[in-house]
């Protein structure tokens, strides 16, 4: 203590006796920092100003506003955010909401229009067909057909700005001279240049092959899923995801029969209907009102077991459970009805635990249904207590790790180094515990994946082997846990989401619903109960002779694309052709006339440079009013009757309805999605009339005329990477009366 007050002492002397060698400096060093700062700031404020002047040549630009966004899981808990904090910005859901009107506002080619992200990155927003299509599957007919014409391509729209043009002049004086010294003249490019697309694609060859064909790639737009898909098929690029695709369409898709796939998707519908819902059925007895409950988590543990077993063929540990052994969450429901019996009558007990096994959809015969039980239950004894414990989390944390991604895209460190991000961020260590228990339950399904399950087979092939990770020891490649990881979350929650909007929508028009309903049942009869069959087994041939079915499911992925927007980076320049009129006619690609989204005539083409990346909006596409007559209703019969499918463009126009994406990178998944979606929506319309319990009131409320507009009821969406119903969504069920 003394030592340290001399030592001030002895300091404060010298201070006073002679000028320290610093305080001279002191000044001009911070002069010197606050100067490299200045400079900083004004050389990315020039950069970015240079970029959007760039950008305007072509596009209306806006400048992306720079954030830091944390993920806040205060808006995962069902409590709405915007109450509690009433000047916080809900993540995302605006962006989507707001974006035709936003298009519409800017008015660009195609109602395109550019956003400058960080310094210099640029973002293209599409939400017109001829673009989108051009971007995501290339448009190589479209731009022969433009170049034959011999049509000069000129600028779009160009919004001048005379000191951007005075430097860039300069610039090119000056440079020039230097380029054509040193260029080839295969890489002397110009963007503007009839033909330099093409030089630009031979330059600028990438090692994807995709790349080469679309003049888009994935990467590295997606590289922020890696730390949650890793390697898996959709986040891989290149080579690597050309092999990757291939081997799971082969294990997954090929591999799946119809009826492997009715018995496995009748099984789910069998552990939501008589399962959950019986229990909740019951439960409600007591409430007044009947049963409340939020459909999304139910619909999520369907799907989840739905696509375990499809990608493990492990069925004891998903199987119905209609005797209290249900898993996680409903565990909660049925350790408070232990003592109620069960409702589920002997047939479907019986039988449709019967109709599950594979082998025996083809036999079915009443012994080997009753072996195939037994099995059931032995099997799920072994395996219940890993699984049980697992889910409830796994749900948890996919439906977080939705929304930690997205925030993660639409914060500032989207745009810093990875290191840093993983240093300094609290949301990457959100992010990392998020990922536990999704990385437990993959590898848990990969250890279950039983011998000729598409798990199994992808095990042994070249492109999902490769790679050992952390898990090596316990017989688990990385890229096989990459995979099990994406399969298992692109199965289960992209079609449990739609659902959710399908009830939601359905619930908001009894009308419809009951058509519907009556369609089903016409269907599928009273059926003769069958004693090898459970009565209530929906088989892909029936839900093809369902056409108000496969409308409502149509109608709904368009008004709620579960992924709202797709992202592609481009790699080549793409050149789009003029817009023309969308008119009856429905020519919206060669004409001469040209007219812009605003309405103003121009002969000019748009010309996306390579590097930009591309924001398709499926949202926006799917409701495009020059694309749909009443863009926001719910109008299934506009599938069906051909006067409505004469009003919709949309449906004619490639590109104009793509819920799966399109192009080389769309959705895998597709078929097994169309099936799991009809049959599941058919199984609980023909039990259940969905009702919500908002709509009741506001009908009470009004005159019996009145009609009721529902749509001041639509659900906001929570925005991750894929939307749900914001909060939940609590619906009635109310069981039909002649199934009794
Ligand atoms: C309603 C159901 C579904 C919808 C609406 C849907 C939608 C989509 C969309 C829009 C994409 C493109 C994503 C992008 O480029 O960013 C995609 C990709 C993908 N989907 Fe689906 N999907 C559904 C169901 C499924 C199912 C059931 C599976 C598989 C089990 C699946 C597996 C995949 C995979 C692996 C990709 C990446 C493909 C690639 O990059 O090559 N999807 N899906």
């Amino acid at each position: 203590m003394s030592n340290g007050t001399s030592l001030l002492h002895s300091c404060a002397a010298h201070e006073t006796n002679s000028v320290h060698p610093i305080d001279g400096a002191f000044p001009e060093f911070l002069l010197a920092v606050l100067l490299a700062l200045v400079s900083l700031a004004a050389s990315v404020w020039l950069q970015r100003w240079w970029t959007k002047c760039a950008l305007e040549e072509q596009l209306p630009t806006v400048l992306w506003t720079p954030r830091f966004v944390n993920y806040d899981p205060r808006e995962e808990d069902g409590v709405d955010a915007d109450q509690r904090h009433p000047k916080k910005q809900k993540m995302g859901s605006g962006s989507i909401t707001n974006i035709l009107p936003k298009m519409e506002r800017l008015g660009g080619p195609y109602g395109m229009y550019a956003t400058v992200y960080g310094v210099s990155t640029k973002v293209v927003h599409v939400g017109h067909p001829v673009p989108a299509r051009a971007i995501l599957a290339g448009n190589p007919a479209s731009a022969a057909t433009f170049a034959e014409s011999g049509m000069e391509i000129k600028l779009g729209e160009r919004r001048t700005n005379v000191v951007y043009h005075a430097v860039k002049g300069a610039m090119l004086w000056v440079r020039t001279p230097f380029l054509r010294l040193f260029s080839s003249p295969l890489s002397a490019t110009n963007g503007r240049n009839k033909g330099a697309s093409s030089r630009n694609g031979l330059t600028r060859r990438s090692s994807s092959l995709l790349a080469q064909t679309t003049g888009s790639t994935k990467n590295p737009a997606y590289d922020h899923f890696k730390n949650f898909s890793g390697e898996g098929v959709f986040t891989a690029n290149g080579m690597d995801w050309k092999s990757k695709r291939a081997s799971v369409l082969h294990c997954l898709v090929g591999q799946l029969n119809d009826a492997k796939l009715e018995v496995e998707v009748n099984r789910a519908a069998d552990a939501l209907l008589e399962g959950e819902l019986n229990m909740i059925m019951q439960l409600a007895s007591d409430e007044e009102g009947g049963a409340v409950r939020d459909v999304v988590p139910m619909l999520q543990r369907c799907t989840i077991g739905l696509i375990y077993r499809i990608i493990t063929h492990d069925v004891a540990s998903f199987a119905p459970c209609r005797d209290g052994e249900a898993n996680g969450e409903s565990n909660r429901i049925i350790d408070t009805t232990r003592g109620i019996a069960t409702t589920s009558s002997p047939r479907s007990s019986a039988t449709s635990l019967a109709a599950m096994d594979t082998s025996l959809a083809e036999k079915s015969t009443e012994l080997n249904y009753k072996h195939h039980q037994t099995n059931i239950h032995h099997e799920k004894k072994h395996h219940n207590q890993t699984i049980e414990s697992l889910l409830p989390n796994y749900l948890r944390s996919v439906t977080k790790i939705r929304m930690i991604i997205l925030a993660q895209s639409r914060s500032i460190w989207y745009l810093l180094p990875r290191w840093m991000y993983r240093l300094f961020s609290p949301m990457y260590r959100e992010e990392e515990r998020t990922m536990g228990p999704i990385r437990e339950f993959a590898q848990l399904a990969c250890q279950n994946a039983r011998e000729g399950s598409p798990l199994e087979l992808l095990s042994k092939r070249a492109s999902h082997s490769t790679k050992e990770g952390s898990d090596g020891e316990r017989g688990v490649s990385q890229d096989l846990l990459d995979e099990a990881i994406t399969l298992l979350f692109a199965g289960q929650d992209t079609s449990a989401a739609t659902l959710s909007w399908t009830l939601h929508l359905l619930s908001l028009d009894p009308r419809r619903q009951e058509k519907l309903a009556q369609e089903v049942r016409s269907v599928l009869g009273d059926s003769d109960i069958d004693f090898t069959r459970d009565s209530d087994f929906v088989s892909k041939s029936m839900i093809a002779q369902m056409p108000y079915l496969d409308a409502v499911i149509k109608e709904s992925m368009r008004l709620y694309p579960v992924a709202p927007f797709v992202v592609r980076k481009l790699t080549s320049d793409i050149t789009i052709p003029p817009e023309v009129n969308i008119g009856n006619q429905n020519r919206m690609n060669g004409a001469t006339t040209v007219t812009t989204a605003a309405g103003a005539k121009s002969s000019g083409a748009t010309t996306l440079s390579s590097s930009t990346f591309a924001c398709i909006w499926i949202y926006a596409l799917h409701r495009n009013p020059k694309l749909w007559h009443s863009p926001d209703e719910f109008v299934p019969e506009r599938w069906i009757d051909p006067e409505l499918r004469k009003k919709d463009n949309g449906q004619e126009e490639p590109g104009a309805y793509i819920p799966f994406a399109m192009g080389p990178r769309n959705c895998l998944g597709r078929p097994l999605a169309q099936v799991v979606l009809r049959l599941l929506l058919a199984r609980i319309i023909r039990k259940y009339i969905v009702v919500d319990p908002r709509y009741e009131t506001l009908e009470a409320r009004l005159d019996k005329n009145d009609v009721v507009d529902t749509k001041c009821l639509r659900k906001d969406m929570q925005a991750g990477f894929t939307v749900l119903p914001s909060n939940g969504l609590m619906l009635r069920f109310v069981e039909r009366l002649d199934d009794v």
